[in-house]
């Protein structure tokens, strides 16, 4: 199987992406992120994911998460809403119309069980009516045949579908969607893009963005993102950018790079070695500044 692999997306193309806010936004003008995130067993995920979509732009963040998750959600920062994921209404979702986008971004800290999370998933797979990012332990329940054929039916109605998994993950989806053994790197995201009907973005030293209509690299990152929740901020920050009403794989094409810049930023203040993730929004203004070149 040959194909083409496009090369890293330059700087200037990036920096045409970037959301910078008209002199007349208002909060919900500049995006609403619904983020479903943080079971009680991972509240950190979602503290993570949700104070880097606040840095990565959207207007208004706001999380659903686990009861118990609730406290260490509303104190990783003030500004963000925080309720019960008991509340959460995927067929209401963030309100959606061309002058007040939004989207949603579920699974950061999930644990991948069914009971409580199965339906959460499902029912934003099947009802959440914008674009959707499926990320961490959701993977692995949108990795079965109810996830395949509700991925299916979003994609047949056009509603955008951005998956963000690690390599491990990557794998669950392939034995899901029954693909060939063995696909690696940029062939796996190409296969999975397909299966899926999504933008997928597979994460690791060089990130793979593919949809339907083809392969990208983005390789601008550095080993001292090798660390636990760094893709759940990366996950905020994707989210962020389909919230501000960019499309799916320039969403993922320009969250990649502004993460990986913003990782390169932080090992440039604080070394490779001692990087975390939740240094990563706090570098993310760097990160712009990288990219647009101002
Ligand atoms: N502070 C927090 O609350 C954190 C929560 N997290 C959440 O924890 C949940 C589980 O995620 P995990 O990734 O830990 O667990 P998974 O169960 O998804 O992954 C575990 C297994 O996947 C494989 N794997 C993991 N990363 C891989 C990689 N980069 N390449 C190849 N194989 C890989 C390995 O076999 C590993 O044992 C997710 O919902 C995630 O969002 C993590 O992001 C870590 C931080
Ligand atoms: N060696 C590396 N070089 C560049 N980027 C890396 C490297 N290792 C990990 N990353 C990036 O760090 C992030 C890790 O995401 P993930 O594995 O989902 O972490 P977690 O589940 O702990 O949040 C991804 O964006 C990945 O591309």
């Amino acid at each position: 199987m040959t194909f083409t692999v496009a090369p890293p997306r330059t700087d200037a193309a990036l920096a045409a992406l970037l959301p910078w806010p008209a002199p007349d936004a208002h909060k919900y003008s500049r995006g609403r992120l619904a983020l479903v995130a943080g079971s009680p067993a991972y509240p950190g995920a979602a503290c993570l994911a949700a104070t880097a979509s606040q840095r990565a732009g959207a207007g208004y963040t706001e999380v659903f998460c686990a009861g118990k998750s609730l406290l260490a959600v509303r104190a990783a920062s003030p500004s963000l809403v925080a309720q019960d994921w008991r509340h959460w209404q995927p067929s209401r979702g963030a309100a959606l119309s061309p002058d007040r986008p939004g989207a949603c971004v579920i699974g950061c800290g999930f644990a991948g069980e069914g009971k409580t999370e199965g339906p959460l998933v499902m029912e934003t797979l099947h009802a959440f009516a914008g674009p959707l990012l499926v990320d961490g332990g959701a993977l692995t329940l949108l990795a079965s045949a109810t996830g395949l054929r509700l991925a299916a039916e979003r994609a047949c109605a056009g509603l955008p579908l951005v998956l963000t998994p690690h390599g491990g993950e990557a794998v669950r989806l392939a034995r899901a969607a029954q693909l060939e053994e063995g696909l690696t790197g940029a062939a796996l995201a190409r296969e999975l893009a397909r299966a899926f009907g999504a933008v997928v973005a597979l994460k690791g030293p060089c990130t793979y963005i593919a949809d339907g209509a083809g392969v990208e690299a983005m390789d601008r990152g550095t080993a001292a993102l090798a660390k636990a929740g760094t893709g759940d901020v990366l996950a905020g920050i994707i989210g962020a950018l389909l919230a501000q009403g960019i499309g799916a794989r320039d969403s993922a094409a320009l969250g990649c790079a502004l993460h990986a810049e913003a990782g390169r930023a932080a090992e440039e203040a604080r070394t490779a070695i001692c990087v975390v993730a939740e240094d990563l929004p706090s570098y993310l203004p760097a990160a712009v500044r990288a990219i647009a070149g101002r």
